[in-house]
């Protein structure tokens, strides 16, 4: 079974705390979630690999490390995916992005997919998929269905806010995907919204609603 780990870090929980507020306004929100995911990146990266390298100092040569291997790819889950993007290429700035589009039958809950775009290595690269909300676990499921049959095999899922619900459907769909979430809620309401959550994701992200 793949980690699953909630970030507690005192950085992290403040700022979720701000936009769980239903009065963060679409500005604050945006700039939030990407600090969000800056510092969630800094723990998801933890075990990238490294290796050894010597540069020179302007005094002598330093026996020092550099990330080696495998490359990183980005991969929002859009829309609200895309509001975590910039928050992790500040810290990793060569990643490349791929760009999953899915989205939520507001009545069955069914995700479905429209949209597929990846590196075309992506089955060499470490993948960060991103979306702020895990919720029944559908979208995520499905994006990594469609991330897989493209030959990824080295995934890691990155969100805010995770239902319990959400948290176990994709752990038993992808019992080798780590999952990483700044928090824990309680339960999925009758609307499939995540409680207490903090709402629609993508329309606090993109002010549609
Ligand atoms: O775990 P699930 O039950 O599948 O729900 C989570 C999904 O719902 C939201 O997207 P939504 O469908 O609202 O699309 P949007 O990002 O375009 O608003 C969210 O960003 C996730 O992708
Ligand atoms: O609470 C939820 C559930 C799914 N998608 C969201 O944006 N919010
Ligand atoms: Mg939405």
């Amino acid at each position: 079974m793949g980690k699953f780990q909630v970030m507690d870090h005192p950085l992290i929980q403040h700022k979720l705390t701000m936009i769980r507020n239903k009065d963060c306004g679409t500005k604050d929100f945006r700039q939030i979630v990407n600090e969000i995911a800056t510092l969630m990146a800094f723990e998801v990266s933890r075990d990238m690999p490294l290796e050894d390298v010597d540069v020179q100092t302007p005094v002598a040569v330093a026996h020092a490390k550099q990330i080696s291997g495998k490359k990183v790819a980005v991969v929002p889950i859009l829309r609200a995916g895309i509001g975590m993007v910039d928050g992790i290429l500040d810290l990793i700035p060569a990643a490349k992005v791929g760009h999953i589009g899915m989205y939520r039958d507001e009545e069955t809950l069914e995700p479905h997919e429209y949209f597929v775009k990846l590196p075309s290595d992506i089955e060499q690269r470490q993948v960060f998929v991103v979306d702020p909300m895990l919720a029944t676990g559908g979208s995520a499921i499905m994006a990594m269905d469609a991330l897989k049959k493209r030959g990824a095999s080295n995934i890691k899922f990155v969100c805010l806010v995770s239902a319990p619900e959400g948290v176990k459907a994709l752990q038993d769909a992808h019992p080798d995907v780590d999952i990483y979430t700044a928090a824990l809620d309680d339960h999925l309401n009758e609307d499939g919204y995540i409680i207490p959550g903090l709402g629609d994701a993508g329309d606090r992200l993109f002010g549609t609603k």
